[in-house]
């Protein structure tokens, strides 16, 4: 391990975060009434340019007058690029409840871009007297995010997550697809006639986690456009969180139960890891560092594997 030990993430579940464009209020009130431990209100690409005015009043209104229960609740700004995101912020931090808890920043493409949007986030908050800071998380969705992920996790104070998202990110690489997110079909290895569909956003979610963990972050797999394919969100999802990620969106409410599925640990999973850790106590006691736990070997490592498995059980209350 080295000198400075990686920090603990933000202790709060992000199994699915629902997302709903500011522009339909009549959804609102269902994203509330939802299993998501996370809620979307966007303000940017599912909202046309000619409602982000009306887009924006609906959320400030929605995030008084709604009762959002114990969710985190985040509201997707539009990209720094264009001329919304700097009256987001300002309505938002101005006119909007202490109940918001995240401003989500999409299409990051170094840390000056969170710098940016943290100075005038800390003016309003101080212009304002707002007594609750703010918190962020972003989005990798283009190659200038991916190229420059570490000094993006690492901007502000205020970071608590990063996601990846898989439909800006496939055009800023220029990717010979329309698909959002899951296999896609032309990339493929061959071996003895059989086809094999590796996974084109595996080393891109590999560079969020890595970046994430280094600085105590939520990574989180985004989109998976094709809401009608629930086999292959789950199997979208299970990759990612083999990969360490903590949690998927869902552009679809029927996606909220499948990626709350994937990012519990089974009831199997945790006694394992109970079990686990009781036989390296046993160990412990005993002077070895290793042991034996069902044919296999355990040692301190397996410590901390075990871990991950209890701390996300214990914060669903398990
Ligand atoms: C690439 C990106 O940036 S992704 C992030 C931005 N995109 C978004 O926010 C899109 C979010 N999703 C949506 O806007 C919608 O789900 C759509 C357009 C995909 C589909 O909308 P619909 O055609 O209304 O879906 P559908 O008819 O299947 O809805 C079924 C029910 O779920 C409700 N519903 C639909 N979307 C949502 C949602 N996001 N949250 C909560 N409830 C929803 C509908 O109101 C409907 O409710 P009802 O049974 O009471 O009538
Ligand atoms: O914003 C999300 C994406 O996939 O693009
Ligand atoms: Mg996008």
């Amino acid at each position: 391990m080295s000198f400075r030990t990686q920090p603990l993430p933000p202790a709060r579940l992000n199994r699915c975060q629902l997302f709903g464009p500011g522009s339909r209020e009549s959804l609102f009130q269902k994203m509330a009434k939802s299993a998501a431990d996370v809620i979307n209100l966007d303000l940017e690409d599912s909202v046309a340019p000619d409602d982000k005015d009306r887009a924006r009043k609906n959320i400030i209104q929605a995030i008084g007058d709604i009762d959002w229960g114990d969710k985190t609740l985040s509201v997707r700004i539009n990209g720094l690029d264009t001329p919304f995101w700097y009256r987001d912020v300002v309505d938002l931090l101005e006119q909007a409840g202490e109940r918001l808890d995240q401003i989500m920043i999409p299409k990051a493409g170094n840390a000056s871009d969170i710098y940016a949007v943290d100075a005038l986030v800390t003016a309003v908050e101080r212009a304002k007297g707002r007594t609750k800071r703010i918190a962020f998380e972003v989005i990798i969705e283009s190659a200038a995010g991916i190229c420059h992920v570490e000094e993006i996790a690492a901007s502000s104070p205020r970071m608590q997550a990063i996601s990846l998202g898989a439909a800006d990110f496939a055009a800023s690489m220029g990717m010979a697809t329309t698909g959002i997110g899951g296999t896609q079909e032309n990339y493929y290895m061959i071996r003895e006639g059989q086809k094999y569909w590796p996974d084109p956003w595996h080393w891109a979610q590999t560079a969020i986690v890595a970046a994430c963990r280094t600085h105590g972050l939520l990574p989180v797999d985004g989109p998976f456009g094709d809401f009608s394919d629930a086999d292959g969100f789950v199997a979208q999802a299970r990759r990612s969180a083999t990969l360490g990620m903590v949690g998927k969106w869902a552009i679809h409410p029927s996606q909220v139960a499948l990626a709350n599925e994937v990012f519990s640990p089974s009831d199997a999973a945790v006694t394992e890891a109970r079990e686990i850790l009781a036989a390296m106590e046993k160990a412990k006691a005993e002077g070895a560092g290793a042991t034996v736990y069902k044919g296999r070997l355990v040692d301190i490592a397996s410590i901390k594997q075990a871990e991950v498995i209890v701390r996300q059980a214990e914060l669903i209350g398990g």
